[in-house]
């Protein structure tokens, strides 16, 4: 008899040298890199190379990768005007997994038959510059405004905040931003990465297997999290009414949004490095830490008291939303999006690493169904 195991949980569905998890102890590494020194010492293109290649380039590979993956911010004139016909209100998601879908028409030959070339690591890099573009552009064109062409001597996170609002940033805004994207670029085998990897083993392109992420990562037990963190600390509204309002919505058997996680028993690293990170800024600038973050840190507090038997702890989701509003000023509805675009990272190196040792995933079954019958008309 196979025992079925409900979401698959512990089951080793791969084998991967991208990325690992130690989640009792907290732990995230790209590549044997900790999340910590790559967020100190790297960039996002820097990280992007890690992931794809396995090592950290030199500086000539490095500017080379810059080089190219800068020339590709634009987007198609046919995707462009497929946007603009799009419902201004359609979310970014959703705007995002069928422009990404819709770019395979322009590389009918990029796929799991040659892997290594040219033309489909081409593809791949325009999947990674491209997704900064789209979500930008989209930020404009559903708040009424006219996209803002990419610059391509920026970098990939500059570039991205210039396209969202017109002026160029502070430097130490586009360090902050380019951490974010880093902490968010790769994830083991989580429910979009697993999504591209079963698209890829049917050796479907790899715009079919990103925009197959892309729907995944949107759903809210995934990255869409972080928009109904905001949603529920608003709710709060104030710090002094969390604890009612998690005692509240446990007793009813619903879950708090940004807590817990499948890997980790204990805090998830990212979630603390993103905390720190408003921590950092808010004292830099001389300002006071907003309401916002203040109901954060109380639900954190009660969650430690009411759910950390269960190993429950703040996840990557519970502070990245708070960040993306308060610091860089970004519409909820962009979170997931920003989270996508980080995370192409990862999912085009998993895509490239499954055709490379490919068998389709194909699980089996426990059928519960009724036993044979014969056909009658009722
Ligand atoms: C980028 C990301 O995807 S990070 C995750 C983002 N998602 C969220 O923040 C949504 C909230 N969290 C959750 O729903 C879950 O913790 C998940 C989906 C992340 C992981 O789910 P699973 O690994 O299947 O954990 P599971 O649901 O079995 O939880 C184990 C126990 O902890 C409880 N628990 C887990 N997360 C939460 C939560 N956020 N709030 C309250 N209780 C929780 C469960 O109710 C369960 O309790 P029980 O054993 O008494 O039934
Ligand atoms: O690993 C997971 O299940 C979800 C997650 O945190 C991520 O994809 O970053």
């Amino acid at each position: 008899m196979i025992e079925y195991i409900p979401g698959l949980a512990g089951v080793p569905a791969t084998e991967s040298s991208i990325s690992y998890i130690d989640g009792k102890n907290g732990i995230l590494t790209y590549r044997g890199y900790s999340i910590e020194d790559l967020v100190k010492y790297g960039s996002f293109e820097e990280v992007s190379m890690l992931l794809r290649d396995g090592e950290l380039p030199d500086k000539n590979k490095l500017d080379n990768f810059k080089n190219i993956l800068h020339k590709r911010y634009e987007v198609k004139r046919n995707i462009r005007s497929m946007m603009w016909s799009l419902p201004a209100n359609g979310h970014p998601m959703n705007v995002l997994q069928t422009t990404i879908a819709a770019m395979a028409t322009f590389y009918p030959d990029a796929g799991a038959q040659n892997p290594d070339s040219v033309y489909t690591q081409g593809a791949l890099t325009k999947i990674i510059s491209n997704m900064s573009t789209l979500v930008a552009m989209w930020a404009r064109i559903s708040a009424g405004y006219d996209p803002i062409p990419p610059s391509r001597g920026m970098s990939y996170a500059k570039n991205f905040l210039y396209m969202s609002f017109g002026e160029e940033p502070d430097d130490d805004i586009v360090k902050l931003f380019d951490a974010c994207l880093i902490l968010h670029a790769e994830h083991t085998i989580n429910a979009s990465t697993f999504s591209a990897m079963v698209t890829a083993s049917t050796l479907a392109n790899p715009f079919a297997s990103i925009s197959a992420a892309v729907g995944t990562l949107a759903g809210s037990l995934h990255g869409g999290a972080n928009e109904d963190v905001l949603k529920m600390l608003d709710e709060i509204g104030d710090a002094k009414n969390a604890r009612a309002y998690i005692k509240n919505r446990l007793k009813n058997k619903q879950i708090i949004w940004g807590m817990g996680h499948r890997e980790y028993s204990v805090k998830d690293p990212r979630a603390s490095i993103l905390q720190s990170m408003i921590e950092d800024y808010v004292k830099k600038s001389n300002m006071h830490f907003s309401k916002r973050f203040e109901t954060a840190l109380e639900v954190e507090r009660i969650c430690e008291d009411l759910l950390s038997s269960k190993g429950v702890y703040p996840n990557v989701d519970f502070y990245s939303g708070i960040l993306y509003a308060e610091i860089f000023k970004i519409p909820q509805t962009h979170f997931t999006p920003i989270f996508a675009m980080a995370r192409s990272a990862g999912w085009t190196a998993h895509w490239h690493e499954q055709v490379g040792h490919n068998r389709i995933f194909r699980p089996a079954q426990i059928y519960i169904g009724s036993n044979f019958r014969n056909y009658s008309k009722k």
